[in-house]
């Protein structure tokens, strides 16, 4: 089978309101950030399918002829994406050599790697290709990396199967796939997203397919077109942590204690809609100073509230503490634990004091900088449209 070629990109997000709770059926607020994922498919002849993944040190190769005997029992087309195939997993982890409860970030690229190529071309002939993935985004950090790097896997692997076209045109330097295509991109995400996640939301992947800012519920994904320009600080406290293990913590203690966390999650829902109406509210009548304070507000009441489920961290702790020094407000994005944090800038916020802002939390050992919302969902792009040095990256290999 022949392959074309192609470049893909994914925007990582942040989670405004509504991670964890949005695991248990409640909405969350997500919105595409400026930093993206890039995938580079490029056909070979070798009779190997290698992947790179330089992020992460990560360089394999694998004969296809040994890839055909874990399809074996394949028998006919696979288009059922609603849930795994767990014998598929089982064979792919005795395979890689990858025990159920590891949380290994290079055996867990490879196995949703391998799970989405597996399944798109198990049945038929399998292609040899090589895949190179560059990203922007920090990996395991709270900014849906796992979910770009699987909205890219799924939107390359899909063009090179057929099962849906690539849209670029000759003369084009990007272009998106029609609202059917992307939801077939969304739900193979969604597969490697199990595979990383364990029991992930789908809010992930579905900013990282559709872009712009969502409202997420039950799987039902509302794009926000009314949303006013937001301001915000990112800042990565660099302390590592898996978002596997801490979405099975906060269910355990759901279990452990339903009557006390159920109304949390109820509480962390209506945080959610109360900001989404004050968003809205915001587009359609003057800006004032008392719709940032309610904003304020409901970052503290909700970085209060993933305390209690257990996903704060004592660096999640002072930056809430450097910024609310400034007047600023914080909460943890994504999966807490550690990883990043949002801080919400004011209008009246200057430079100055946006930067001195900064300069504290690098201070504290932290990445930080001010960024842009809203970018693009998955996208493919010409070689030209790739950032000179991301190019240089993705073609070395
Ligand atoms: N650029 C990349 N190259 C290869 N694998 C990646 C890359 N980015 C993410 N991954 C995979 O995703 C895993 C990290 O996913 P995890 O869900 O723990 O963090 P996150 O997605 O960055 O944060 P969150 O889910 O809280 O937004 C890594 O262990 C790795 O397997
Ligand atoms: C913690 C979580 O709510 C967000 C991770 O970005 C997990 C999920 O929704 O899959
Ligand atoms: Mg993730």
């Amino acid at each position: 089978m022949q392959v074309t070629d192609l470049y893909v990109s994914a925007p990582g997000k942040a989670i405004l309101h509504g991670e964890h709770a949005v695991v248990h059926g409640k909405v969350a607020l997500a919105v595409s950030l400026n930093l993206r994922t890039y995938l580079r498919l490029k056909a070979d002849t070798f009779g190997k399918v290698c992947i790179n993944l330089p992020n992460i040190d990560t360089f394999l190769s694998w004969d296809l002829s040994q890839l055909k005997q874990l399809v074996t029992y394949f028998h006919g087309k696979r288009d059922e994406v609603q849930c795994l195939d767990a014998e598929l997993v089982r064979r792919l982890r005795e395979f890689i050599g990858v025990s159920n409860g590891s949380l290994d970030t290079c055996s867990m690229a490879n196995l949703s790697f391998l799970y989405l190529y597996l399944s798109l071309f198990g049945s038929g002939e399998l292609p040899s290709l090589t895949l190179t993935v560059w990203s922007e985004l920090p990996t395991g950090a709270g900014l849906g990396s796992s979910a770009a790097y699987s909205v890219c896997l799924a939107a390359a692997l899909l063009c090179a199967s057929g099962a849906i076209p690539p849209p670029l045109k000759e003369w084009e330097h990007t272009a998106r796939w029609c609202q059917e295509e992307l939801e077939l991109i969304n739900s193979w995400a969604f597969q490697g997203e199990m595979i990383i996640h364990g029991n992930p939301s789908g809010v992930d992947n579905a900013v990282g397919t559709w872009g712009g800012m969502l409202r997420f519920l039950a799987g039902k994904i509302i794009p926000l077109s009314r949303v006013p320009l937001l301001r915000i600080l990112l800042t990565n406290t660099k302390v590592p942590r898996s978002t596997k293990v801490l979405v099975a913590g906060v269910k355990d203690k759901i279990n452990k204690f339903p009557s006390i966390m159920v109304p949390v999650l109820d509480s962390v829902d209506a945080i959610s809609c109360t900001c989404e109406k004050v968003l809205s509210e915001m587009t359609c009548e003057p800006i004032t100073g008392e719709h940032y304070n309610i904003l304020e507000e409901l970052i503290d009441i909700n970085q209060h509230h993933l305390n209690v489920m257990g996903v704060g961290h004592p660096a999640l702790d002072r930056l809430c503490q450097v910024t609310l020094a400034k007047g600023l407000h914080s909460k943890l994005t994504g999966a807490g634990g550690g990883g990043c944090g949002i801080t919400l800038l004011r209008p009246e916020t200057n430079s100055l004091m946006a930067q001195s802002t900064v300069q504290e939390l690098k201070d504290c050992g932290f990445d930080c900088w001010e960024t842009s919302i809203g970018g693009p969902g998955v996208q493919q792009h010409s070689a030209i449209s790739v950032k000179e040095e991301i190019l240089e990256i993705l073609n070395y290999y």
